[in-house]
């Protein structure tokens, strides 16, 4: 059984909390994360998790890591605030993976962040993005969608696309026209580096048992989500997920100063292996968004164990199993979750 959630628990217990900060907030939230491997992925999460901090997020930042992350990187992430939770591999249907990207195949995993149902919504981020700004009001968009930023077609990446064959792209759709003849318009298809979304055990086991039906495509995940929630997937300003390829491909869409979230996914973007030399790398934008991640990696301030009056809060277990949100300024311990009766 799961654990109890937030709005079954007596009002009486929250609103006996003093700390007007957490008042009149939905404490089931989180941000969510996914880290594979021992890799140096994890500089992504921790500069994630400090790019949150710095913007004053008010909800904890999940790490969903796999078997295969050590242990040292755990305590890492834990020392970072994070809320380190294991999850299961998910490998897509045996015999089917040669069409995959192999780099892609992990990714599957990531659907068992709809088993965290303890959070009533959260935000998925991917590791390589970073948040300039503050986005916890996403969690107040109406229940009942899965919400995300539309996707560029025009980077290589999409070369085995009909989309990018014809030049296509659901940015510009106007730029080059659906041609009749070729059908129905594609779907709008979201980049899967970020979404909100509720986590429900229903919902889980059927992605789990679609999954298994379904044949494996090239971006893997990605292409499976998009399949599986098209029906109810609203899109959202490409402030939330800037796809860095749009700064080349659409810059008419895009207005940097009002960019949110940033997701260094082109090729060589990454900002802990930037080199510069990698096509379009050595643009100033570019150079200027690679900084920005660095200074907030780098900035000591903003580590965990530095944070002192500043809002950040970590789930904690309390004495009796019970969750609790605990704010490094008061230290005052609101329950979110009753323990678990399994
Ligand atoms: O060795 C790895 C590889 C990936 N990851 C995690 O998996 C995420 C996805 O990988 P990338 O960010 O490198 O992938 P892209 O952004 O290039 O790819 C996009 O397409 C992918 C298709 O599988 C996923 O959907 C991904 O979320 C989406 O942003 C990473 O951010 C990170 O959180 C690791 O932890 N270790
Ligand atoms: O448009 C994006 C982009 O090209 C990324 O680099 C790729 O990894 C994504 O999955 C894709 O959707
Ligand atoms: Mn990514």
């Amino acid at each position: 059984m799961s654990p109890t959630p937030i709005a079954t628990l007596s009002k009486t217990k929250l609103e006996s909390n003093s700390n007007n900060y957490l008042k009149g907030r939905k404490l089931a939230y989180a941000y969510v994360t996914f880290l594979a491997g021992n890799g140096d992925y994890i500089k992504g999460v921790v500069g994630l998790s400090k790019g949150l901090r710095k913007v004053n997020s008010g909800y904890p930042l999940v790490v969903a890591v796999l078997p295969d992350v050590p242990v040292e990187h755990r305590r890492v992430l834990e020392g970072e605030g994070c809320i380190v939770r294991e999850i299961q591999p998910v490998y897509p249907p045996e015999n089917q993976t040669e069409f995959a990207m192999a780099y892609y195949v992990i990714n599957y995993s990531k659907l068992r962040i709809w088993e965290f149902v303890e959070y009533e919504k959260m935000i998925y981020l991917d590791g390589d993005i970073q948040v300039l700004d503050n986005i916890d009001h996403l969690f107040d968009l109406p229940s009942g969608h899965l919400y995300a930023v539309m996707d560029c077609f025009c980077e290589k990446t999409w070369s085995h696309t009909p989309q990018y064959k014809i030049g296509y792209c659901q940015q510009s759709p106007e730029k080059v026209r659906w041609p009749e003849e070729m059908g129905p318009k594609p779907s709008l298809f979201f980049n899967a580096g970020m979404f909100v979304f509720e986590p429900d055990m229903n919902t889980y086991h059927d992605l789990l048992k679609t999954l298994r039906v379904t044949p494996v495509t090239p971006f893997a995940e990605q292409d499976f989500l998009n399949l599986y929630f098209k029906d109810i997937y609203k899109p959202i300003p490409l402030i939330y997920n800037l796809v860095l390829a749009m700064l080349w491909r659409h810059p008419e869409n895009v207005d940097l100063e009002k960019v949110k979230v940033v997701h260094y996914c082109a090729a060589g973007s990454k900002p802990w292996r930037y080199t510069g030399k990698e096509e379009n790398m050595q643009r100033e934008d570019i150079k200027m968004l690679v900084k920005k991640w660095w200074d907030i990696y780098n900035d000591k301030s903003l580590d965990y164990k530095n944070v002192n009056g500043n809002m950040a809060a970590h789930v904690t277990t309390g004495n009796n199993g019970e969750m609790v949100l605990a704010s490094s300024l008061t230290d005052p311990k609101v329950v979110v979750c009753a323990p678990s009766a399994a």
